[in-house]
């Protein structure tokens, strides 16, 4: 009998995002505060008895997903996934993945790395390879910067590259509106477009530092004055990349928003709003404007990778 496990792992928001000068290795040292959102990625892993890797995607129905913005070939983080895991565990057998997107791709919320995340913990239990969380989480680093918090989810500080993670105290729900842009950002590229802008004088770089301001809004509730503590050191860089962000920022504060940010890398916009209520008034002025490509909206803290079936 085959084993099939489905997992779910959720994309994510940074409510802060320093970085400092780039390192040797091309990484840039950071200081974030991520936020997990229920927007997911759901992965199913089923064991195959001979020794291929294959690998589906759809896309949910509210995210217009185009399928070719998703690579099928080995570079895909899901695939990288199941073949870590298989390495790690020395698995000679292979794998059917499917994925189901909920997360919009190349949008700076960490879709990709949510499959890497889901993968790993539905390939671990497919092949009940027997793994523990430290190794689940050693072997996430290994995939990419973003991927340990898919797996760990909730709110955390993540230091080094993003990877060293510690949970940040929260207090109750915190609702989000998501703008996507139909043409994703490339990550490495807008960290370039930092380190050119630093080279050329237009910017000055500081050691990252945590904001208090950020943590305390956040173990307080306090959405306002977390609304007014968001900060992302690449949303400028961003910005010169898809100068067309300014209106969708502009356009979520027109409607009250209580802060709103470029998600990350981009181009993906999150707003604050007061209440889920707000947040469905922000995300049909964002719509009405035409700004955006689909407006999704989220709640968050969510859980971090969650075994759904298996
Ligand atoms: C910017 C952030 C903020 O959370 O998220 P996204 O916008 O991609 O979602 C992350 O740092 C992205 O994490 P992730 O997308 O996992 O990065 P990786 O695959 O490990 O690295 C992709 C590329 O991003 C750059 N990179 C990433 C992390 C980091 N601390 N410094 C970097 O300079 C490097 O150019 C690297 O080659
Ligand atoms: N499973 C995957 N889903 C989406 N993108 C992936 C995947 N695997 C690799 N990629 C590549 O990674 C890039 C960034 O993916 P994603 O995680 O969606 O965005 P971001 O890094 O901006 O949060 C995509 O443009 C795509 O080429």
């Amino acid at each position: 009998m085959p084993r099939t496990v489905t997992v779910r792992a959720p994309g994510k928001v940074n409510l802060q995002l320093a970085v400092g000068a780039r390192r040797e290795d091309g990484y840039h040292p950071l200081v974030t505060v991520f936020q997990a959102v229920a927007l997911y990625e759901t992965v199913t892993a089923t064991a195959r008895d001979d020794e291929r890797f294959t690998l589906t995607v759809s896309g949910a129905s509210n995210l217009a997903l185009d399928p070719d913005t998703v690579p099928l070939d080995e570079s895909n983080l899901a695939l990288r996934a199941a073949r870590a895991v298989a390495e790690r565990y020395g698995i000679s057998e292979g794998i059917d993945l499917q994925i189901l997107k909920g997360v919009p791709v190349a949008g700076g919320m960490a879709g990709g790395s949510a499959d890497a995340a889901a993968a790993v913990v539905a390939c671990a239990e497919a092949w009940d390879v027997g793994a523990s969380r430290e190794e689940l989480h050693r072997i996430c680093a290994e995939l990419g910067a973003d991927v340990p918090f898919c797996l760990h989810g909730h709110t955390a500080v993540g230091l080094g590259r993003g990877d060293e993670l510690s949970p940040a105290m929260t207090h109750g729900q915190f609702h989000w509106v998501l703008a996507t842009q139909a043409e994703g950002l490339s990550t490495p590229a807008v960290f370039a477009e930092l380190d050119r802008s630093i080279a050329a004088g237009e910017r000055t770089v500081a050691e990252p530092t945590i904001d208090d301001a950020v943590m305390s809004a956040l173990m307080a509730g306090d959405a306002k004055a977390l609304g007014a503590a968001l900060s992302n050191d690449l949303q400028g860089p961003a910005l010169a990349l898809a100068p067309h962000l300014r209106d969708v920022l502009d356009a979520a504060l027109d409607a009250d928003a209580l802060g709103a940010i470029v998600s990350g890398s981009g181009p993906t916009v999150a707003a604050l709003a007061r209440s889920r209520q707000h947040a469905l008034a922000i995300a049909a002025h964002l719509t009405a404007e035409g700004v955006a490509g689909a407006v999704l909206t989220a709640a968050g803290p969510a859980p971090g990778a969650t075994v759904l079936a298996g």
